[in-house]
């Protein structure tokens, strides 16, 4: 076992724990610890009970999200499970996903000043401490500012200000990187590992985004789904162990692209000598790199069969009918005055799978919405199906459409998950018993079946938005435009999702993603639309836009790792063609194998 030079600040024993009401516990038996001075990240798959163990290391559960608990969670000699929420605010403080919904004001400064003037706290003091943490999150220039005028990156920076105002020396952050472009994520990552190094707080998060985490990631916590830790020690043990190792090789569990990979490839391979023997190598740490690029190539060449393999690395364009087209649309919110939408020129057809990327802020949601007749351009023309916007008539585009909203809660208009999907079917003009066949169906493909008699709003946040998406797809529609369909999954289930989405495209329905996941974007589209300063940035096929730097600097795109891997490796063996997804590279890798 390995050793940490970091002590333990907290440390869970047997703990278990049930909502009320729920037949099955969340946590049963469960041990772990956190490392004091570092940054501690919790892995699991989706509903494992990540976000309500967070919840208890501040008291929210049990004390506000009742049920059942039991054993002990031991904090500086003291069980947290006999504390109050309030006696525990001043020791650990909670950031959640979004941070608009954590803001109660609407200036930055008094929304720092906001939980010390609460606490009753002299005037010099707030000022002093509001100067302090601003410097610490280096906005030290926004103190006047409006929180609406922040970007998405300033924004969550603010919302880890407020908890820091109030000393806490333990952070915690339920995905606070969600519904981020990658430049803002790479800022609070930065800023995450800068309060442990420069102040010495411990940092305990949920995250899925691990391609610039891992490296700052002192301890990790690996859940299994079956209420047990099954992994736990430093970044690299559990990085190691993840892609290496045959015991935790089925875990169903986000790792940065290259990663993904690797483990894929050697899952593939795992009966050929040479890769067994690179495997228990790997395992044993022998070695600093986890991914050694040179040793991978020669192995990689020992083992393919170049010259066989169609290379298919890029992506062919499927003409079909105009779906939208827009051409030089602008729109403009009142009271603001700058456009958003300055001059927006898309055309897309019915057999595109379609990915729109850029920037917190440069107005996916708000084209989205013009789209969709809830706001109105001020100049340029959308053509919808061929007809003008104006002309379509709104059930008609209602009925052809279908809209997965950014914020599953939005969607819900039941209070069972069961009814939910059943309200999705209340105009279809089916039977009852087809119905319930087709929503059982639905149920057990999203991996909700077991939650169908809960509220969609007590759902974990991967099940509420598995169920917003499985809402939109009983229907039929013939275009489906998904906002961030996949934020909070796991590998798994966003895999599932994503795949059923191929599955529909090729059936002949249209769709569109508005995505922060460049990852995605590389396996999945066919066409990328990047917006950018209120304009059409770029559009075209997902293997041109990471080459065009101009583009991924101005929609803050992030490279997938996957590519850079793909570019390493042909520079050892210049027979691999070049890839820019993980899906394509292990297809090709696999495909190369197979005579082996
Ligand atoms: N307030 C609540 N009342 C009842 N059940 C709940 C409540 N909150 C969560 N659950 C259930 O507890 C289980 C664990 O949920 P939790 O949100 O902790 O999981 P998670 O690992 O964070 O999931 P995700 O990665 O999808 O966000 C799920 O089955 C969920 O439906
Ligand atoms: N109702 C509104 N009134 C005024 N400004 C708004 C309104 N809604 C959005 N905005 C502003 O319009 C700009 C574009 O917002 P939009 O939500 O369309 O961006 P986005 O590209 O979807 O961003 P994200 O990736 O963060 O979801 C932002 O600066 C936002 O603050």
């Amino acid at each position: 076992m390995e050793q940490s030079v970091h002590k333990k600040i907290i440390e869970m024993e047997q703990v278990s724990f049930a909502y009320d009401g729920d037949d099955s516990p969340v946590w049963q038996g469960l041990n772990c610890y956190f490392e004091e001075g570092t940054v501690n990240l919790l892995l699991g798959p989706s509903g494992c009970g990540k976000s309500t163990l967070l919840y208890m290391l501040n008291g929210i559960v049990p004390n506000f999200y009742e049920g059942k608990a039991e054993g002990h969670i031991w904090f500086r000699g003291e069980d947290i499970l006999e504390k109050k929420t309030k006696d525990m605010v001043q020791y650990v403080g909670m950031v959640f996903q979004n941070p608009e919904t954590q803001f109660c004001t609407f200036t930055v400064e008094d929304e720092l000043a906001f939980g010390l003037e609460n606490e009753n706290a002299p005037r010099d003091e707030i000022d002093s401490r509001i100067d302090e943490v601003l410097d610490m999150v280096g906005m030290g220039t926004f103190r006047k500012s409006l929180l609406t005028s922040l970007s998405g990156g300033q924004k969550q920076k603010i919302a880890i200000a407020s908890v820091l105002v109030m000393q806490s020396e333990i952070l915690i952050l339920d995905e606070p990187t969600a519904n981020l472009d990658a430049v803002s994520r790479t800022e609070v990552f930065s800023l995450l590992k800068q309060l442990v190094d420069r102040y010495g707080k411990t940092i305990i998060l949920v995250e899925h985004n691990l391609e610039q985490l891992l490296d700052k990631t002192g301890h990790v916590i690996v859940l299994d789904g079956q209420n047990k830790v099954c992994l736990e020690g430093s970044a690299s043990h559990v990085l190691r162990n993840l892609v290496y190792n045959p015991e935790f090789r089925n875990l169903n569990i986000f790792l940065p692209e290259k990663y993904l990979i690797v483990k894929e490839w050697i899952n593939a391979l795992d009966r050929v000598p040479q890769v067994v023997d690179f495997r228990e190598r790997q395992l044993a740490g022998r070695g600093e790199a986890i991914l050694p690029i040179d040793e991978f190539a020669g192995l990689f060449q020992k083992l393919a069969v170049f010259s066989s393999v169609d290379t298919c690395s890029g992506t062919v364009h499927r003409p079909g009918d105009k779906v939208v087209e827009a051409c030089g649309l602008g729109y403009a919110y009142r009271g603001r005055e700058d456009a958003v939408l300055k001059r927006i020129d898309i055309r897309i057809e019915s057999k595109d799978f379609v990915a729109v990327v850029g920037a917190n802020g440069a107005g996916k949601s708000t084209f989205l919405k013009v789209l969709f007749r809830v706001l109105f351009p001020y100049q340029g023309s959308l053509r919808v199906g061929g007809k003008e916007l104006d002309g379509y008539d709104k059930k008609l585009l209602y009925r052809d459409f279908g809209l997965v909203f950014q914020n599953p809660e939005d969607q819900f208009v039941t209070n069972k998950v069961y009814d939910e999907l059943m309200f999705s079917l209340k105009k279809s003009g089916m039977g009852e018993a087809e119905k319930e066949k087709r929503v059982t169906d639905m149920l057990e493909r999203f991996h909700l079946y077991s939650e169908r008699e809960k509220s969609p709003f007590l759902l974990s946040q991967g099940q509420k938005r598995r169920l917003s998406v499985a809402a939109m797809l009983l229907t039929g529609q013939k275009v489906l435009i998904l906002d961030e369909p996949t934020y909070g999954q796991d590998y798994d289930n966003q895999r599932e999702l994503m795949e059923l989405m191929r599955e529909l495209n090729k059936e002949g329905v249209t769709i569109i993603v508005v995505t922060h996941d460049m990852a995605l974007v590389a396996d999945y589209a066919d066409k990328v639309i990047v917006l950018a300063d209120g304009k059409t940035e770029f559009c075209g096929p997902p293997e041109d836009i990471f080459d065009n730097m101009d583009a991924v600097k101005k929609g803050k795109l992030q490279i997938p790792s996957s590519l850079s891997f793909s570019r390493e490796l042909r520079s050892y063996v210049e027979e691999i063609p070049s890839f820019f997804s993980r899906g394509r590279m292990t297809d090709y890798l696999i495909r190369c194998v197979k005579e082996v």
